[in-house]
């Protein structure tokens, strides 16, 4: 039997869902252990609400903004990507429609990072988002991050 770990839904934000060349990254502010490395702004599923539903709420209340859901970054897991014991994230490209992203809740700084060879160690990430900005990058040099039909 699969185990279920506590599901955590997050976004890769991106400049275009056809031609991404940036993605914007969050500093943390809470807790001591995770302050000041960087991650996919997100947060976890509550309990009644949908994966979907969730990653809107979240980036409402975090950074203010609304977004478009483009393409999932597939973890190896059904839940997406294994963070430690206890948690999975799911991961989707996005584009903001409206709203200014800004530091409302959870995060001290955002920045735009150049999807090039850099991106994983231009700031410091949760070291197990690695992976996760590996697969993210990697995928958008394919080109368009889009829902996909
Ligand atoms: N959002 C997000 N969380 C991540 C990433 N990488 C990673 O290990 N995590 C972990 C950190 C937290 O333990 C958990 C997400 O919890 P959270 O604190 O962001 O969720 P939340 O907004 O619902 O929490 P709360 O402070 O409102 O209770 O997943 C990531 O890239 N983005």
């Amino acid at each position: 039997m699969g185990e279920q770990l506590k599901q955590i839904v997050a976004v890769a934000i991106v400049d275009d869902l056809n031609t991404p060349t940036r993605m914007l990254a969050a500093r943390r502010n809470r807790p001591e252990a995770l302050a000041g490395l960087w991650e996919f702004p997100g947060g976890k599923v509550e309990s009644g609400e949908s994966d979907i539903e969730a990653v809107h709420r979240e980036l409402r209340e975090e950074l203010g903004v609304d977004i478009e859901l483009g393409a999932e970054i597939a973890g190896p897991i059904d839940q997406g990507w294994r963070l430690n014991n206890k948690a999975a994230m799911r991961v989707w490209f996005a584009a903001i429609t409206q709203g200014e992203p800004a530091t409302l809740d959870g995060h001290d700084q955002l920045a735009w990072l150049d999807l090039d060879d850099r991106l994983e160690s231009v700031v410091p990430w949760i070291p197990a988002d690695a992976p996760i900005v590996r697969a993210c990058l990697a995928r958008s040099r394919i080109g368009h991050v889009g829902q996909t039909p």
